[in-house]
């Protein structure tokens, strides 16, 4: 995670010609290079080698009678997709995974494994499970970072390696779950609100800390809740101005909730500064309706305390961005005894039995180990969909990995998308029933469609539940039938209980995978090069803008070219990345075009519409 030097808070001062050189951004700070600890890593296994010859129709040269089984030889019409109902049928009941208690099932059989595929695979997921029990036990699971990686202990502390870890899960949560309900009472309310009680919440965070709370809370808040949530999860001013101007007066009943595990991310640090910036205009104070979700002792978790804000929770070095959907800042008990139990279910070694290792396996038959097939994920929900874009992240962020623990160049990974259905049938399920072959779906299925009560029939027989019903039964049959491979996840209904199962079922499965390739699932070092070539293009906007200062000092101003600009900056090889610093600078009003225009990048002369003489003397 990176950090940005400098303070955390924002500026009191709001003077805009003063601000000119303020508003840029610091630059940010990339992880030192010694923080990248060496560690034993638990994961023990080599690269995999490719278990499988081509086995599916689909595997085979394309032609237009791949999907006529007629036309393959002998062997591979053998290893191609099972067709014949009755059988498909027998595969289906041998391979039902029923959790009783959480009323989930999962359906592995139109993924079409083969006898041989198991044995084989049956020695490397007993690794795995090993390299699971040894990572719950507390191994450095992430070696890169030192780290540990404790997210199956929020749902069951006891499983915490040390007593002290134990009691820090359990102070949270009930500290957390008192200062909720504080606030829904109204016993800590807003100063200066009319509805004398907070009214709005307003999520501030990115990635892990903005996925995993904008899934849950469109999955499971009421039709209306005590407080309405909003977020901003970006640094696009235009949008952090909408949420913004979306509250208008409740901004005095707003609660903030800022959460960052690193405390450093830039892009909530400036959406921190916008909406302290939109507290101050309206003469609010921003500590009184401020709360930071943060590691302890970060640049965030600082600004928070010497502020006073009026409340701060952990997050835990031990714990990932993205598996810390279970950590403060959600409604969560429930949830977290949904998660428990599907963590207890995927501790066997059972692989039948074993939820995520059966996902885990999957994945592996249907990408052959090395992502050659995208994760196609389809929930029959709308409260469900932003499940996908979560696990978008979980998965990718997780398995899309350069190297492997071996250090051999592998490039990993398993490509997520998808929204809901049946809205997607009418936009992308067309390719995947006929055109290109490079995925497998995930249906999500929810068999309660209304709370009890409210069904009718809008035409005889048929529900309006019974249409979505029959969408996904329909799409699961008809890409089969074109030897598209599906998993089903089935849930009776959605509840903070099968949510919670839902996040730990795919979470183990990610945590599993990665043991069969070999992976550290727990770091994203992808993640910080981005970060870092964002913070030399800002550090290169400040050069620009301070030579353009000078040249506008000059009597008279003189304007330069862009191959002035970047011989002055000494960055001849930056003048592509300085014609757009220019560019963007020229359309927010903070550069002027003298001549020519940025359709012709070699005619622009550039100036700075304000010269600060202050800076030339710094
Ligand atoms: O919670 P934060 O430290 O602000 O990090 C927010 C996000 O930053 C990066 O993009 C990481 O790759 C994510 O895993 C993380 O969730």
């Amino acid at each position: 995670m990176a950090s940005i030097s400098g303070v955390y808070s924002s500026s009191s001062s709001s003077s805009s010609s003063a601000l000119r050189h303020r508003r840029l951004l610091l630059p940010l700070k990339p992880i030192p290079s010694s923080r990248r600890a060496a560690a034993i890593p638990i994961f023990p296994l080599g690269r995999p080698p490719h278990l499988r010859p081509p086995r599916s129709i689909a595997d085979l040269p394309r032609s237009p009678l791949t999907s006529s089984s007629a036309s393959l030889p002998p062997e591979k019409k053998t290893l191609g997709i099972e067709k014949d109902p009755i059988k498909l049928w027998r595969r289906y009941v041998d391979w039902l995974y029923q959790h009783k208690e959480l009323g989930l099932f999962l359906d592995v059989s139109r993924i079409a494994f083969t006898d041989e595929f198991l044995t084989e695979m049956e020695p490397r997921l007993q690794t795995a499970f090993h390299a699971m029990q040894e990572l719950e036990k507390g191994a450095i699971a992430n070696p890169d970072e030192g780290r540990m990686v404790g997210h199956y202990w929020l749902r069951d502390p006891k499983r915490a390696p040390n007593s002290f870890l134990r009691l820090q899960i359990e102070n949270t949560l009930d500290a957390i779950c008192n200062f909720a309900d504080d606030v829904i009472s109204a016993k800590i309310k807003p100063p200066s609100s009319p509805a004398g009680r907070f009214t709005q919440i307003l999520s501030v965070g990115i990635g892990g800390s903005a996925l995993g709370p904008q899934f849950v809370a469109e999955a499971l808040a009421p039709d209306n809740p005590p407080l309405k949530i909003r977020f901003i999860d970006n640094t696009d001013p235009a949008g952090i101005d909408h949420q913004i101007a979306q509250l208008g007066p409740e901004l005095a009943s707003t609660l903030v909730i800022v959460i960052s595990k690193s405390g450093g991310t830039p892009e909530t640090r400036n959406g921190l500064l916008e909406v302290q910036k939109a507290f101050r205009e309206a003469g609010l104070d921003f500590s009184k309706q401020g709360v930071a979700i943060t590691q302890q002792n970060s640049l965030l978790d600082n600004a928070a305390r010497i502020e006073g804000w009026l409340a701060r929770f952990p997050m835990f070095d031990w714990v990932g961005g993205r598996t810390s959907e279970m950590s403060a800042g959600i409604n969560i008990k429930e949830m977290l005894v949904g998660a428990s139990l599907m963590d207890e279910a995927n501790r066997t070694t059972v692989v039948r039995n074993n939820p995520a290792a059966l996902l885990a396996l999957c994945w592996y038959w249907a990408s052959d180990g090395v992502g050659s097939k995208d994760m196609v994920v389809l929930p029959y929900k709308d409260s469900l969909l932003l499940f996908s874009r979560y696990l978008q992240q979980l998965v990718m962020e997780s398995l899309g990995k350069e190297f492997d623990l071996d250090g051999n160049r592998v490039n990993q990974g398993i490509t997520v998308y998808g929204n809901k259905g049946s809205t997607d049938q009418h936009a992308y399920i067309q390719q995947l029933r006929e055109g290109v072959h490079n995925f497998f779906v995930t249906f999500i299925e929810v068999l309660r469609d209304r709370p009890p009560g409210h069904d009718w029939e809008l035409e005889p027989g048929v529900t309006c539940g019974d249409y979505l019903f029959g969408m996904l039964q329909g799409t699961r049959s008809a890409l089969y039938v074109n030897d598209r491979e599906s998993i089903t996840v089935t849930v009776q209904e959605v509840t903070p209980r099968s949510v919670g199962a839902l996040v730990a079922l795919y979470e183990r499965a990610v945590g599993i995978y990665a043991c069969l390739i070999n992976i550290n699932a727990y770091h994203q070092p992808g993640v910080e090069a981005g970060k870092k070539a964002a913070g030399d293009v800002l550090a290169l906007q400040k050069r620009v803008l301070s030579i353009l200062n000078e040249a506008s000092c000059k009597e008279p101003v003189e304007p330069l070219t862009l191959d002035e600009i970047a011989e002055r900056c000494h960055a001849p090889e930056q003048i592509e990345m300085i014609y757009k610093i220019i560019a963007h600078m020229a359309a927010n009003d903070r550069a002027l075009i003298a001549e020519g225009n940025c359709g012709s990048p070699r005619s622009i002369k550039a100036f700075l519409g304000e010269c600060n003489v202050d800076e030339l003397y710094d």
